[in-house]
């Protein structure tokens, strides 16, 4: 079978993904709350001709607006760790499906499922009972509405909380691997950052956002919940000390332009351009030197990551130095059980 018809055009999974710019990574048709796909190049027939170094995730729950669950978690970590391990991929482009079959409605992320929330974190629900989701098309009307359907739904899901399995808080693993990963990643964000999905665009490393759908709020002491790392601390040294306070303690919704002017993203943008500037900015990124780029990401992180950032910077200045000539006759001296010569090594200064 030739690449070309390997990797055929994929599904349209969101009203503005562009399908003749992606492909479907081998490994992960089990996905259901999440989409990862890669960048590629294709000739004017649609066929593969080569892939570009960037990948594309999102989450795959439109119609709650992209709320987390556990699966949906670890589906993310998945994906987005594929992509940290990819040799060839230099940037992650972070963005949420749309809109919500329900009701037209687009999130990039309203953070962990509130339905399935115990008192010790968020619970997986058992798979041995069939999934309630509606399966529509995006853009189509939902057949049942009953009034009390949504009860209905609550209860039920809570039922299927699988107690057997502790309750996870481990989007804190997503925003760290986000954050360490010597990549970059660009939120696309579509519609809704609320909660837990504000804190997921906080720690992407660039932002854009869709002008028309695009709302930011952070509702977490709504709902008695804090994000009390990244999602807060990090905030203040984007926004500044005193809008982060009002951010998280009032709880106002703000539009995409706000969230431009204050520093919370980098662009606003056209709702139907979102993804091709998510894109561009990673085509851009995966353009420069690896090495560079690297080096960057991680000394930005540094000196607030404390020595868990030392820690991460620190490993790449390892890698460097292994690449010179004085590293390696350390190494040759020892295997070849002789003193070392360091003669030919100036002490810089
Ligand atoms: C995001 C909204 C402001 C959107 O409002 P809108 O009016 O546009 O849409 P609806 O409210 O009608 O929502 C459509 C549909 O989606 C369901 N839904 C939306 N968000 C969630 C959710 N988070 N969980 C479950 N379901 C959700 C909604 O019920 C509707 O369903 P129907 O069946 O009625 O159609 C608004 O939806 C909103 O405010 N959402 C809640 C935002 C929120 O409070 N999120 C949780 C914050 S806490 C959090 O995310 C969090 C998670 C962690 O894992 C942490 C870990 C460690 C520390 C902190 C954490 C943390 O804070």
């Amino acid at each position: 079978m030739s690449l070309a018809t390997a990797y055929p055009l994929p599904a349209r999974v969101s009203e503005i993904f562009d399908p003749s710019r992606w492909r479907a990574v081998e490994g992960f048709d089990d996905l259901t709350d999440v989409t990862y796909h890669r960048g590629c190049l294709r000739d004017g027939s649609g066929a593969w001709v080569r892939d570009l170094p960037v990948t594309r995730v999102a989450i795959n729950r439109p119609e709650l607006r992209n709320a987390f669950r556990p699966r949906t978690v670890d589906e993310l970590y998945r994906a987005l760790d594929h992509a940290r391990m990819s040799g060839d991929v230099g940037a992650v482009v972070l963005t949420g499906n749309g809109p919500s079959p329900k009701d037209g409605g687009w999130g990039f992320c309203s953070g962990g499922d509130q339905r399935v929330r115990a008192a010790d974190g968020y619970r997986y629900e058992r798979d041995d009972e069939p999934d309630d989701e509606p399966d529509d098309e995006p853009g189509q009307p939902h057949e049942d509405d009953a009034p009390d359907r949504h009860d209905a739904e609550v209860a039920a899901r809570r039922a299927r909380i699988d107690a057997a399995r502790a309750g996870r808080l481990h989007i804190l693993e997503v925003q760290r691997l986000i954050r360490t990963m010597p990549k970059v990643v660009i939120a696309a964000v579509s519609g809704w950052a609320a909660g837990g999905g504000h804190s997921l665009n906080v720690v992407c490393d660039l932002s854009v956002a869709s002008i028309e759908h695009a709302r930011f709020k952070q509702t977490d002491a709504d709902v008695g919940s804090f994000d009390a790392g990244y999602g807060s601390a990090l905030l203040a040294r984007q926004v500044g000390d005193k809008r982060a306070r009002e951010i998280f303690f009032l709880a106002r919704e703000y539009s995409a332009r706000d969230a431009e002017r204050w520093g919370v993203v980098n662009e606003a943008v056209p709702h139907a351009e979102l993804e091709e500037r998510a894109l561009e900015y990673a085509a851009v990124v995966a353009g420069k030197s690896p090495q560079a780029i690297r080096m960057l990401k991680l000394a930005f992180n540094l000196a607030d990551d404390g020595l868990a950032g030392q820690q991460v910077f620190a490993g790449e200045a390892t890698r460097l130095a292994y690449m010179t000539a004085e590293a390696a006759e350390g190494r040759d001296a020892f295997l070849e059980r002789r003193p070392p010569d360091w003669s030919p090594f100036p002490y810089y200064f």
